[in-house]
């Protein structure tokens, strides 16, 4: 059997400006079109910009490989929520990923596990593929690290019953590997991600599952991760798109 796609993520935040965010997507899809694992579907990358540039870069991602989606939902499809994106307007958007449970919301926006559940619940309701955060506050040992996330991701699907043909997405990032200079080590990295699958393997609700790694991810990272890890959750590295041009080609290299 081929190895499953590498799948690589980015999420802007808000570090870039509308302009900026959308010239950066036509780079990206630029690059995206003339890199064969793209186009062949051994690499799947995705990218969430901020909401105002979601139409943008979905026009500028049309017709290629590279996915468009979200940085957040709101768990309600429509009604009085001011401010709030629903799961229906995402997909019209063309969105096809959604974030939930990042650890800047949960710590900012004071998304708790109820919240997030609800979020999740909502993707997969809207046929949005959830990218499900969880990651431990502190440095700690990758067993209780492992333990703590998986009660988390426990946390944040309990409430999805109906999961034949679901897919869902569950990006491992220790709150601690957010915005540093360095990521978790790869042997960290590995166990984590590893207890991870092991988990989500035993739940019939989620027949397709992947694992990424996010947390100052950049170049150089992904080659040293075995299969455990399905592929990395981008922010700061990604920004040049001659970085993220390089993770494509190191996603490649392990497609063989
Ligand atoms: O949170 C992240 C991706 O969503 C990781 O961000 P950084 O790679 O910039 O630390």
């Amino acid at each position: 059997m081929p190895p499953a796609p590498t799948l690589l993520g980015v999420s802007l935040k808000m570090y870039f400006g509308h302009r900026q965010t959308v010239d950066w997507c036509r780079d990206v899809a630029r690059m995206a079109a003339e890199h064969p694992a793209v186009g062949s579907g051994a690499v799947d990358l995705f990218i969430l910009p901020s909401f105002p540039a979601l139409v943008p870069a979905g026009q500028a991602f049309a017709g290629g490989p590279v996915r468009l989606g979200a940085q957040n939902l709101h768990w309600e499809d429509g009604g009085p929520f001011t401010g709030e994106v629903s799961g229906p307007q995402l997909r019209e958007a063309g969105c096809s990923y959604v974030e939930v449970g990042h650890a800047e919301r949960r710590r900012l926006f004071a998304e708790d596990d109820r919240i997030v559940a609800a979020k999740a619940a909502a993707a997969l309701r809207n046929g949005l593929i959830p990218v499900i955060c969880v990651g431990e506050q502190q440095r700690m040992p990758a067993d209780e690290a492992a333990a703590t996330c998986t009660a988390q991701l426990e946390a944040g699907v309990r409430t999805v019953t109906d999961g034949q043909q679901l897919q869902v997405v569950v990006a491992y990032e220790p709150v601690w590997a957010i915005g540093s200079s360095e990521p978790a080590s790869v042997e960290h990295i590995r166990a984590v991600c590893s207890r991870l699958r092991t988990w989500l393997a035993g739940q019939d609700r989620f027949p397709h599952h992947r694992v990424m790694y996010g947390g100052s991810a950049g170049p150089g990272l992904l080659g040293r991760l075995g299969q455990e890890v399905g592929g990395l959750f981008l922010g700061r590295f990604a920004h040049d798109v001659g970085a993220l041009a390089g993770i494509v080609d190191e996603a490649a290299e392990r497609a063989g």
